[in-house]
């Protein structure tokens, strides 16, 4: 399945990059002054293939999973609450749920490694957003003892959002949000950076959900010791993933392979997001056109990933909160970019002059 994904994805169309841009300067507008927003436009045709793009509606997936180097004391909540906030996703009360209704998006909560087995009737009982069970294991191994997940799990786990990217196009969703939730997941996601990147281990680790600052050098000894225990192959991004990964993160990097061999944007959330995108570019560049970031993380270690990606996100405000908000609350500018190429007048349908020249 992952190579049948891969055989798919394509590069992006660049021919209609320049019909794209001819078309924008016939907009009503002195030719380039709706600045980002016409950069974005015709970014969203090279990815759609369509001279105007329709990106409505979004399909949000949010991954959730569990990891064992939560026992080293690495974050500032209880593992016990990824478990809890899955149950508040499918009741509709969680941030992204807010954003989500607000964007007219469909929503999908994916279990691929929580550690404790989850209701299956929880939607069932009145839930607004539908939970899939397609657990690979329970929680990954602590990766400070033995490697996190065994190579054919992290295989796996990126199946399981291939297949959630297919389905959230199969339902008609033209544009992918893909965010997540696992305590903890901010130490595998500095530990995988730090080796994708080849940067200090300090440079990229952060307070994540909220440790004091006092222990955040307990944080960085935990993924220092691992990254030179496990001694993940720097060249081999599954070696990477499966020593030092998460399910959930595994799983989005399969999102972007998936959305991305299906031409829909990819709107990429904060820091494991990003890093998880990485992942994914590490394993076929050719996604890295697919991806439009939505916004910079709090946390220090994203704008380290985004430098590795060449990305420029669209807004900060000062958000560390994950689940897929900040791409969420981008959205509204992708969908502003394609009603501009839709619905402006052009110079001669309002029959407005045009520049005059230097
Ligand atoms: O998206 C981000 O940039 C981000 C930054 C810090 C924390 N988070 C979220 O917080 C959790 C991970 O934090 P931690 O401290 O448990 O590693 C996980 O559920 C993420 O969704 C997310
Ligand atoms: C409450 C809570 C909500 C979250 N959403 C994403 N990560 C999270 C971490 C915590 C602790």
């Amino acid at each position: 399945m992952l190579a049948d994904t891969l055989a798919r994805l394509q590069s992006t169309d660049r021919d209609i990059a320049g019909r794209v841009a001819d078309h924008l300067d016939r907009l009503t507008k002195p030719p380039g002054s709706l600045g980002r927003l016409e950069s974005l436009a015709i970014t969203l045709a090279t990815i759609t293939g369509e001279e105007l793009p329709r990106i409505t509606p979004p399909g949000v997936l949010v991954f959730a999973a569990d990891h064992g180097v939560a026992a080293e004391g690495v974050s500032a909540f209880p593992q016990a609450v990824t478990a809890q906030m899955v149950g508040n996703f499918v009741a509709g009360g969680a941030a992204i749920n807010v954003f989500a209704r607000q964007i007219g998006a469909r929503l999908e909560v994916i279990d691929v490694g929580v550690a404790s087995e989850l209701s299956r009737d929880s939607a069932a009982r009145g839930g607004e957003s539908g939970l899939v069970h397609d657990k690979v294991r329970r929680g990954t191994a602590n990766f400070a003892e033995q490697d996190a997940m065994q190579r054919a799990e992290a295989v796996q786990a990126i199946e399981v959002g291939i297949r959630a990217a297919e389905r959230a196009v199969a339902a008609g969703c033209r544009c992918l949000i893909v965010g997540e939730m696992g305590i903890a997941n901010t130490t595998a996601s500095s530990a995988m950076l730090a080796v994708l990147t080849g940067e200090p281990v300090a440079d990229l680790t952060g307070q994540g959900t909220g440790i004091p600052e006092s222990r955040l050098a307990h944080k960085q000894a935990v993924i220092e010791r691992a990254i030179e225990a496990r001694a993940p192959d720097p060249q081999d991004p599954l070696d990477i993933l499966s020593k030092l990964g998460g399910l959930e993160i595994a799983a989005m990097a399969g999102a972007y392979l998936g959305g991305a061999s299906r031409r829909v944007p990819l709107l990429v959330d904060g820091f494991i997001a990003t890093v998880a995108a990485l992942l994914a570019c590490r394993i076929d560049s050719k996604v890295r056109d697919y991806l439009i970031f939505g916004h910079r993380s709090r946390e220090p270690g994203h704008v380290h990933a985004l430098t590795a990606l060449g990305g420029d996100p669209l807004l900060e405000l000062g958000l560390r909160l994950g689940e897929g908000t900040g791409a969420a609350l981008a959205f509204p500018l992708l969908e502003a970019a394609t009603r501009m190429l839709a619905d402006m007048a052009t110079f001669a349908s309002a029959g407005v002059a045009g520049s005059e020249g230097a």
